[in-house]
This record gives structure tokens, C-alpha cells and sequence, in this order.
């Protein structure tokens, strides 16, 4: 089994997305079933509804799951396991204070050494915790060899039992801090390989750390992806940078199978730059991924969007954009060279639909035209067109073109009126009304 395993901390990013697509991508190259964890644990930065946020992305990308489970709903998992870590001697009761603790982190600082703990409370008695009436922590045992594994994109770490430490499992409050209800957890739902973003490698050795611990041997694969960066700040992408928001993207217009095609294209060596989801599953290699972080490339991602809006079945478009036909679609493709998005094309159709004013410069011209087309028989082709307002109102040359342009589209440029024409002939008493 594969899982995604996102914090309900804010929007989904397309960090956490890409993440979760190639999840899914490699769950059904290795034809397993793929578990959604969402990371509660964390009470006070979760935000309420986030959790469901993300599970209608992954939907609206059709990014299907075997199941949905919830961290927090573990956490007697978690604590009877810390239980038998202690019983076993692998695991100790840590009574020293924050305090003491910041003490030792500053005298490493003026040392110019990573923090470690010192390892006072392991070696207390049994007596010695019994007799003890304060608050404690539980921490893990640092182990008494290398941590190694093999990242499949990354090769090969090897962590000393120095750099892995004896780090709190349980808090005060007896809740699991996040490496050691991740390890349980991908324990406890027999998960095979590990894909998510590479800001976990340092976590690694410690997730390794604790399931050895606890005696598990099934070896799990690793994947630690890139991170992809904000194109503006250069720093990694955060849940509370808007334009990176899947959401936001989704609103501005840009199709879930766009994203995901760029998202997949990014640092990846594809055999084709415009391509679904289902194709991508046929050649995904995760040898072929770039080990260097990527940036969010905005332009790169319309110029996706232009390509799979422009490959749409006409109809989908046009219920996409609010209508139900097919000539509308075409017509939203026309737009195509200057929209990139659902959200530019339905501004151009806007125009076209909605009450005109009067072309600048043209107003008499502009009444004419429209008073005509008002009176007009339903007309075909747009040659019969012109030559119809031409002999109801002698305009012709630029007096014609440029209010006819107006009272049609709503603007002053764009495709060319005989292309438009055919796409809103049937709309035409809408349009001048
Ligand atoms: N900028 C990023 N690029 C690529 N992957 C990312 C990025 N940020 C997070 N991830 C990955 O997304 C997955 C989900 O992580 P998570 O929900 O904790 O996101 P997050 O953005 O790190 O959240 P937070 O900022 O609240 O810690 C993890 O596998 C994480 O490694």
C-alpha cells in the first residue's frame, strides 16, 4: 500500500499535489491500493474543513483512494506501542523541564553544535521514575548503529546514532509527535514505499529508528521528491502562498488535467510535453525525475492549459464555460490564442453577451447596426450578413467593421468576425437585444 499523508494546515499546494499524484501514479504501476492519512495530530495548527478540502481535490483530479484515515484516530496505537518501547528498555521516561532543555540547546548553540539530549533520564532507575511525581515526556532510545536507507531518486544516507538522537515520541500530554506517528502509522497499514517531498529526509532515519525498534522488518522503499519552489520568493512553497493554491488555481480556470500535466512534466523526463493522467501511468519512471528543485512556472502551466482546453470535446467545453452547446465551445476555442484559461474565455463570451453601450466614435453607426439586426432574418453565413446591414443601412468599409466588430463581441479586436459568426448566428437576438 502507498499513501499520501497531508496536514489539514491550509490549502493544498501544488507541492502537496504533485506529491499526491505521483502517489497515485506509482500505486497503480504497482498495482496497490493507495491510503489517504490526513495528519491531525498537530491540534493547534490544524484548521477546520481543510481535511475535506483536500479529499475533493484529490476527487476533482481523480486521484482514487482505497480509504481515508484520520492520525489522531490511532493515537491509542500509538501510546500502547510507546508502552511496550519502555517495557522493553527501548524507550524511557524524559522528566526534564523545558527549561533544562532550552539550557542545553543555548550551550550547544555558543558551542556551535547541533543540539542533542544528553541522555540524562535513560539511564534513571525504575525506582527512580516510580518515586518521581512530575510531567514526562517519553523519548526513544537513540540506536546503537547507522540508520541507513536507500532513496530511489536520491541513493544512498547513512545517519550515526548522533545525528539520529533519543527523541520524543510521547509529549506531555501523551499524544505522538509527527515522526513517531508516522512511523507507527506506516507500520500499522503495511506501507510498502514512502513518495513524498524531500524537506522528510532528515525525518527518515528517525521513522527507520522507531519501527526497528519495535521490531518491524519489512523493509519500506523510499521516494523523497524534490521540493518545488515559489516562483516569486524562491523559498518553498507554503500552504499559505495563494497562487500556489490548487484551489485558487482551480477558480482561476485551469483544468485538473492540465495541472496535473505540468505537474508531472516538471523536473521529469517525459515522452511527450502534453499528455492525461492514464498516459502518464503507462511510462512514469521515477529514475526520471530530476533530483533539483523546480519553480512554479505560471506561463508554462497556461500554456498547458491552452493545449488541453483546446483538445476538450467541444460540448464539455462549452458546459465548462456555462452553456450546453457545442457551438460555444468552438467558439471559446477561437478564443484560445489570447485566453488561456476558463476564466478568460468566459470573460470574452461575457462581453459578447452582455448589454452593449456604443462603439467610441461610432455611435450612429452602432444604433444602425443594431436596430438592424434586430429587425434581421435569421442569416446563415456572414458574407449574407454584411451584405444584409449593408443594403438596410449603406454602411460599409471601417464604418461597418468596427461597430459590427463592437455590437458583436463587445470589443474593439479579436479573431476574425467571419470566424466568430457561424458560433453565435443562432445567439443573435440575445446579442443586440
Ligand atoms: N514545496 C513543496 N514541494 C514539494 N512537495 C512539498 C512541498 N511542500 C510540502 N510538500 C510535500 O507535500 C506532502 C504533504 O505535506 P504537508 O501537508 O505537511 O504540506 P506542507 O506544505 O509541508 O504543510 P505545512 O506548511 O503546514 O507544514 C508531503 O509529502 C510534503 O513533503
Amino acid at each position: 500500500m502507498l499513501r499520501f499523508a497531508p496536514s489539514p494546515t491550509g490549502d493544498m499546494h501544488i507541492g502537496n499535489l504533485r506529491v499526491a499524484l505521483f502517489n497515485f501514479i506509482m500505486s497503480k504501476k504497482l498495482n496497490e491500493e493507495l491510503l489517504i492519512r490526513i495528519e491531525d495530530t498537530d491540534k493547534e495548527r490544524n484548521i477546520e474543513g481543510k481535511d475535506k478540502e483536500i479529499l475533493e481535490i484529490l476527487n476533482l483530479f481523480s486521484i482514487d483512494y482505497a480509504r481515508v484515515v484520520y492520525q489522531s484516530g490511532n493515537l491509542k496505537y500509538h501510546q500502547k506501542l510507546a508502552m511496550q518501547l519502555m517495557s522493553q528498555k527501548k524507550a524511557f521516561a524524559c522528566f526534564c523541564s523545558d527549561e533544562k532543555l532550552e539550557e542545553l540547546r543555548e550551550d550547544a548553540k555558543k558551542e556551535g553544535k547541533p543540539f542533542r539530549y544528553d541522555g540524562f533520564c535513560a539511564s534513571l532507575s525504575d525506582q527512580a521514575v516510580l518515586e518521581v511525581n512530575a510531567p514526562f515526556t517519553v523519548r526513544i532510545k537513540k540506536p546503537d548503529e547507522n540508520i541507513k536507507f536507500t532513496d530511489l531518486l536520491k541513493g544512498d544516507f547513512d545517519y550515526s546514532p548522533f545525528d539520529v538522537d533519543s527523541f520524543i515520541i510521547l509529549r506531555h500530554d501523551k499524544t505522538p509527535t509527527y515522526n513517531y506517528a508516522c512511523a507507527v502509522d506506516d507500520m500499522l497499514y503495511d506501507i510498502s514505499m514512502i513518495i513524498r517531498g524531500e524537506d522528510h529526509v532528515s525525518n527518515t532515519p528517525k521513522q527507520i529508528h522507531i519501527r526497528n525498534s519495535l521490531g518491524y522488518d519489512k523493509e519500506i522503499k523510499h521516494v523523497h521528491l524534490p521540493i518545488i519552489l515559489n516562483a516569486a520568493t524562491g523559498k518553498k512553497m507554503s500552504k499559505r502562498d495563494n497562487e500556489s493554491s490548487v484551489k485558487w488555481l482551480i477558480e482561476q480556470g485551469f483544468l485538473p488535467v492540465a495541472i496535473a500535466n505540468y505537474l508531472v512534466l516538471l523536473g521529469n523526463k517525459t515522452p511527450s510535453e502534453i499528455f492525461t493522467l492514464e498516459e502518464a501511468i503507462e511510462w512514469f519512471e521515477i529514475s526520471n525525475i530530476s533530483t533539483s528543485s523546480a519553480k512554479f512556472d505560471i506561463d508554462k502551466l497556461r500554456f498547458i492549459n491552452r493545449k488541453h482546453l483546446s483538445m476538450l470535446d467541444d460540448l464539455r467545453l462549452s458546459k465548462l464555460l456555462g452553456f450546453a452547446d457545442e457551438q460555444i465551445g468552438k467558439l471559446g476555442k477561437l478564443f484560445l490564442e489570447e485566453a488561456s484559461t476558463l476564466k478568460e474565455i468566459k470573460e470574452k463570451l461575457d462581453l459578447i453577451f452582455t448589454k452593449k453601450q456604443s462603439c467610441e466614435g461610432f455611435e450612429e453607426e452602432t444604433n444602425k447596426i443594431m436596430e438592424c439586426l434586430k429587425n434581421a432574418p435569421f442569416i446563415e453565413d456572414f458574407e449574407e450578413l454584411k451584405k444584409y446591414i449593408t443594403e438596410q443601412t449603406s454602411l460599409k468599409g471601417k464604418n461597418l467593421f468596427k461597430p459590427l466588430r463592437y455590437v458583436l463581441t463587445g470589443r474593439e479586436n479579436g479573431p476574425n468576425l467571419s470566424d466568430i459568426y457561424p458560433f453565435i448566428k443562432n445567439y443573435l437576438g440575445e446579442i443586440v437585444k
